[in-house]
């Protein structure tokens, strides 16, 4: 008696598991994928939009320094011409000094004005008190002006002023003599904090810098500022001096700097008009660093995600695993259940309902392959008289033994044995003809002969049955009933009954 549906169940269950790891897994992929496919789309955003702050800013310094030059340098033009004008000789001073301190007023950015002789020495200066007695002579730009013909603007190394002490940038213009002769120096110096001023105000990092210079490196003004950027300190080594500027008169490059080592998108452009260059650094830490952030808050979230979703897997798969051994439990217990419906509580053999269930089944199947099914109907003789003898739990015992004689005589798997009724029993053999059912009777029969146990009441002194043995095909019984399957082994039980009992019976074979 078998229970095929037990063992597909346990396959059905396993892949569950595996399903639900997979789900989580995909799950938890989907997210870290999604995360760094969006943290890579950011980061490229962010640094597109870094170039572009770091371009503007740039734009703007430039646009800065090129008024304030622009201004300065119109200035100069005037007095130049105004002075190589006026005679040598006649050289009106108070004029002059008036029409410098007018240009002073006027520019912002202006610290002083100046017009030194060819020696040097002070003519004339906006500044309030009367000219110094001293040369400029030993200045840098008075030296290159005198050397050089060079009529452009020049615009020299940040110097601490003579007259104010603060930091100034010098800019100035050679005068000429009519026959173009050396004839002095006007001279501008820019307040470094006008610019610093205005570099102030751009919301940059910490470590963000914005540097004026003019192109042999030299620095003019720095934010942050310190004494020091501007003595003995030149970026002529930086690369945006040795490579950059040679490449274009503009442009963005990351690189890490020379004076403090620490890595910036350098925005850089060289003044058109004036031989000046502005620079804007941009820490790349700090102009990633919302993006920085970004990444760390989602990454915090899908961590966050990834554990909820880990906790809600391992309930799940305990719910599962739960469910599954309930599951297991509930198989068994039914298998048990059906066991039970299915067998007899006394002698372990198939029941009635069983029996009842299979015949027709067998039937199917013997008409389906053509293959014979034989049947034999086993009934225990004088069962009354042994029940009266050795009283009824004796008789019981009786029915097992014959039960377990009859269950170990058949060694075929397909073969059933059930109790039919009482103490009757039936044989099921499936692809056995009448010959065949016939030896397994008396194999039974032979076996319980040898197992001898001993009945007063009976004639032959010892347990003994009567049997009636038929088999049909399909051939031959032209879709016999299964209920005339099991009336025609019973008239052969009653023939063997009628003939003495302790014998087996079949039917005469009908032409
Ligand atoms: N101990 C016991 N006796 C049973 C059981 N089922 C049926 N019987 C008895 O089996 C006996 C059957 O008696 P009968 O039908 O007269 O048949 P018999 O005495 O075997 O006589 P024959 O079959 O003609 O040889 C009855 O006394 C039933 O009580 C059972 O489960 N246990």
């Amino acid at each position: 008696m078998g229970h095929p549906s037990s063992t597909r169940t346990s396959f059905r269950r396993l892949p569950l598991e595996a399903l639900t790891l997979s789900f989580l897994g995909l799950v938890f992929l989907s997210l870290a994928g999604l995360e760094l496919w969006q943290g890579w789309t950011a980061h490229g955003v962010a640094v597109q939009r870094s170039e572009e702050a770091t371009a503007n800013l740039t734009k703007s310094l430039a646009q800065h320094a090129e008024d304030a030059l622009s201004e300065v340098d119109i200035a100069l033009i005037g007095l130049q011409h105004q002075l190589e004008l006026q005679d040598e000789r006649a050289f009106q001073r108070e004029s002059i000094r008036a029409l410098l301190k007018k240009y002073k007023a006027a520019l912002e950015q202006v610290e002083g004005l100046f017009v030194f002789d060819q020696e040097g020495r002070w003519l004339a200066t906006s500044m309030e008190y009367s000219p110094w007695k001293g040369s400029n002579a030993d200045r840098d730009y008075f030296d290159f002006h005198r050397r050089n013909t060079n009529p452009d603007l020049h615009i020299g190394s940040a110097l601490h002023s003579r007259t104010t002490g603060n930091w100034v940038i010098p800019v100035s213009r050679r005068l000429y003599r009519d026959d173009g002769r050396f004839a002095g120096v006007i001279l501008a110096t820019l307040k470094m904090d006008y610019f610093l001023d205005f570099y102030k105000d751009f919301e940059i990092d910490e470590s963000g810098v914005i540097v004026l210079a003019i192109p042999d490196g030299t620095i003019l003004a720095r934010r942050p500022f310190k004494d020091e950027y501007l003595v003995g300190r030149n970026l002529e080594k930086s690369y945006v001096f040795t490579t950059s500027l040679q490449q274009s008169s503009s442009g963005i490059v990351s690189i890490k700097a020379v004076i403090d080592g620490v890595e910036r998108l350098y925005g850089y452009q060289r003044l058109e008009k004036y031989p000046l260059v502005v620079m804007a650094a941009l820490s790349r830490k700090a102009l990633l660093a919302g993006w920085e952030n970004h990444m760390w808050r989602s990454a915090y979230i899908v961590l966050a995600l990834s554990l909820i979703m880990g906790a809600f897997g391992i309930v799940l798969l305990r719910q599962i695993r739960y469910r599954k051994r309930i599951e297991v439990d509930l198989i068994e217990a039914r298998n048990t259940l059906e066991r039970q419906a299915m067998s007899d509580g006394l002698t372990g053999l198939a029941n009635r309902r069983y029996f009842d269930m299979a015949l027709p089944q067998e039937m199917k199947r013997a008409a389906r392959t053509g293959q014979p099914l034989g049947l034999i109907m086993i009934d225990i003789d004088y069962f009354k008289g042994y029940n009266d003898l050795y009283g009824h739990p004796a008789g019981d015992q009786c029915l097992k033994a014959v039960a377990e004689v009859i269950q170990s005589a058949l060694p075929r798997t397909g073969d059933v044995a059930a109790r039919y009724g009482g103490e009757e029993m039936a044989v099921l053999l499936p692809g056995c003809e009448v010959e065949g059912a016939l030896v397994v009777a008396e194999r039974i029969k032979k076996a319980l002969d040898e197992l001898n146990i001993p009945h007063g009441n009976s004639p032959y002194g010892r347990v003994t049955f009567s049997g009636g043995v038929h088999a049909c095909r399909l051939s031959d019984s032209g879709m016999l009933g299964s209920l005339e399957l099991v009336e025609l082994a019973d008239q052969a039980l009653y023939q063997a009954k009628h003939a003495g009992r302790n014998q087996i019976a079949t039917l005469p074979v009908t032409a």
